[in-house]
């Protein structure tokens, strides 16, 4: 048995800045993907993520239980398969803020969700904001307090602007062109990320007056104008704010960047080379890079593997 494939994704815009109703930008990234899957002999990997299912169900059962308005499972059928060996097969690296866990509560609800919401429905707002409460709640088990925003991004595999908390969309972002020499790639911290501890830094920095300012008057503003400007092809303001998001970030957000990328990341800012931010949560997994010159970024950062998302 294989089941259909559920991708990655990347918050191009957004992070923490969504949970205080910033903007945010959200796109599929079809290089890593998922499937669950049965095999006759399973690996060591598969058993582990087997055992992860496990406790998932678990988790799902429980759920039911207590909002059996908001989602119901064929829990019978889902028992059996993870009884009998289902995984999650999958190329999404874990804890690198590309949605591993938000790619398996996709998969999970498309194939054992009843009444469910399909991606041929017309989806409109209301339709989008259910999905994203579900999934918000199927993936809390992963890493207790979650938007839903990632599985709802894996499950339809379409971009999605974030508005403001309960005003979210499908949208379509301007298309690549591939022999544009602008593009965004990620970076590799080689350090595995968590996304609660990470959090939790963030919301107790919130309790600092001159924190929230900040938030508001700088972090928030070039988050909200580089999504306006990514959407609507202005590649120019693009990146003039990504470099004052680039700056903020790592003024204030240094926590949540690898001591040993500080200075490339000042670096970007010194050279315009590149600028880079973070992808998701922070505190490793991969760092985000927006560039107008590509070969220009390669070479400054010669020493490092990027990954091309996106070139325009
Ligand atoms: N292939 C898999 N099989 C089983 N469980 C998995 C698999 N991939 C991810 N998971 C589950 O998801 C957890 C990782 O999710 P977590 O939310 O911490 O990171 P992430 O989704 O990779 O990153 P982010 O939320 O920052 O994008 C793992 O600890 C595991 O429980
Ligand atoms: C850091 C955060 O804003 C994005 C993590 O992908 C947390 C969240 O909104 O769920």
């Amino acid at each position: 048995m294989k089941g259909p494939l559920f991708y990655s994704k990347i918050l191009l815009f957004g992070e923490y800045g969504i949970i205080r109703d910033s903007k945010g930008l959200s796109i599929p990234y079809n290089f890593y993907n998922g499937a669950l899957k049965k095999d006759a002999n399973p690996s060591a990997e598969a058993i582990q993520s087997n055992g992860h299912l496990k406790r998932f169900v678990t988790y799902l059962e429980q759920l039911q239980k207590e909002q059996p308005n908001l989602v119901t499972f064929d829990l019978v059928t889902l028992n059996n398969d993870v009884q009998t060996g289902m995984y999650f097969d999958s190329s999404i690296p874990q804890g690198y803020g590309v949605g591993s866990s938000g790619a398996l509560v996709a998969a999970i609800y498309d194939k054992y969700a009843q009444h469910k919401i399909t991606v041929l429905e017309n989806l409109t707002r209301e339709k989008l904001l259910t999905l994203k409460t579900i999934f918000s709640q199927m993936e809390s088990f992963f890493h207790g307090k979650s938007s839903g925003l990632d599985p709802l991004n894996s499950y339809l595999s379409i971009p999605i602007l974030i508005n403001s908390k309960d005003n979210i969309e499908a949208t379509g972002i301007p298309t690549q062109s591939f022999d544009g020499k602008g593009a965004v790639f990620l970076l590799d911290s080689g350090i595995v990320g968590e996304t609660a501890p990470m959090v939790n830094i963030f919301m107790e920095n919130l309790k600092d007056k001159g924190f929230r300012a900040m938030l508001k008057n700088q972090f928030v503003k070039y988050t909200d104008a580089c999504v306006e400007n990514f959407l609507g092809g202005d590649m120019n303001s693009l990146f003039e704010n990504t470099k004052k998001l680039s700056k903020v970030v790592l003024n204030n957000f240094k926590p949540m960047i690898p001591e040993q990328f500080h200075g490339i990341w000042q670096k970007g800012i010194d050279s315009n080379d590149y600028y880079l931010k973070l992808c998701g949560s922070g505190g490793g997994g991969y760092i985000l890079g927006f560039t107008q010159d590509l070969e220009r970024a390669k070479e400054s950062l010669k020493d490092y593997k990027l990954e091309v998302v996106y070139q325009f």
